[in-house]
């Protein structure tokens, strides 16, 4: 396991934001943390890279306790946060030799690293332009490839394509899986957008009310909202979930057959994550 979390507990005086929170995460996978505004996905994340304290409960990241190993778990964690992490002023080349510096990189790793970083975001045509001078999306990967310098194996990333144009986060969502499959680098994503989730994820947790209300593998979550429509000669439609309505669906084959009833067209899919995490969380505002 990459993360194993047994009784997490933080509040802000009386205000509980986890309790008694638990969450495993497997090393290699790619992890979507969702929840509705304030439901503390930051906090979660902010305990975990050690810029908040947590009140109480055991957490281990690759077997380190967090209470006892922060030296160990810095050097292996990553976090990548929503506001831009960098120095304007300064080019893409210059961002990652300072921050690469910090991390204690010498000379030939230094270098060799920064060369890994621009590669995988791709930032190679900028290097030498001051970062105040980027698109969004190009910001954005600049973040993130400083997020790489230190060769994490835990890569957490904090709402990554926030403000940024469709082609940008498409090309950040694809950086991010090649980070994950060449190196099998444990990423935790935290986003509003589902269709990104959906596309990236191959886990996914639901923090809402303090705790973790659901966890489940994508291809699960999927096979459990599945869908068939079916939509007959007179236009009229049918919608049914397999695995809910199961004896509905039975009931409408046999009434197909006894009334010899014309189907036009059946349509097989799957209640988008969005109307799974409605359901799951309600409409209500939270903040
Ligand atoms: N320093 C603080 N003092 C008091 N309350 C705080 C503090 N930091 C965060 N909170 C509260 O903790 C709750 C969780 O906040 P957090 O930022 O972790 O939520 P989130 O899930 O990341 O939200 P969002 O999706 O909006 O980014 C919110 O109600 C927030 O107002």
């Amino acid at each position: 396991m990459s993360i194993e979390i047994s009784n997490l507990n933080k509040a802000y005086k009386k205000h509980k934001i986890l309790e008694n929170l638990n969450l495993s995460i497997k090393e290699g996978s790619v992890f979507g943390l969702l929840g509705p505004n304030g439901a503390g996905k930051t906090t979660l994340v902010s305990i975990l890279n050690f810029l908040i304290p947590k009140d109480n409960g055991i957490v281990k990241v690759f077997g380190f306790d967090l209470d006892k190993h922060a030296n160990e778990i810095k050097s292996i964690s990553s976090y990548v946060p929503q506001t831009y992490a960098f120095y304007p002023k300064l080019t893409t080349y210059e961002n990652l030799e300072f921050f690469g510096a910090l991390y204690g990189l010498k000379a030939n790793e230094l270098k060799k690293r920064i060369e890994y970083c621009i590669e995988a975001t791709s930032l190679e045509k900028y290097i030498n332009r001051q970062a105040h001078t980027y698109s969004g999306g190009l910001k954005r990967r600049l973040n993130i490839a400083i997020g790489l310098l230190n060769n994490p194996k835990i890569l957490y990333l904090d709402e990554p394509t926030v403000g940024i144009d469709p082609q940008s986060r498409k090309y950040i969502l694809n950086v991010i899986k090649n980070i994950n499959k060449e190196k099998n680098t444990t990423i935790i994503y935290t986003s509003h957008y589902m269709e990104e989730v959906e596309y990236l994820c191959d886990e996914i947790a639901i923090l809402d009310n303090s705790k973790i209300i659901l966890q489940e593998k994508k291809d699960e979550l999927i096979y459990k909202n599945s869908l068939i429509k079916i939509i007959f000669e007179n236009n009229t439609t049918q919608e049914i979930s397999i695995k809910e309505d199961y004896e509905q669906l039975v009931c409408l084959f046999y009434k197909i057959k006894q009334e010899n009833l014309k189907i036009k067209h059946i349509d097989f899919g799957h209640k988008s994550l969005e109307d799974m995490f409605l359901n799951l969380t309600k409409q209500d505002l939270r903040d």
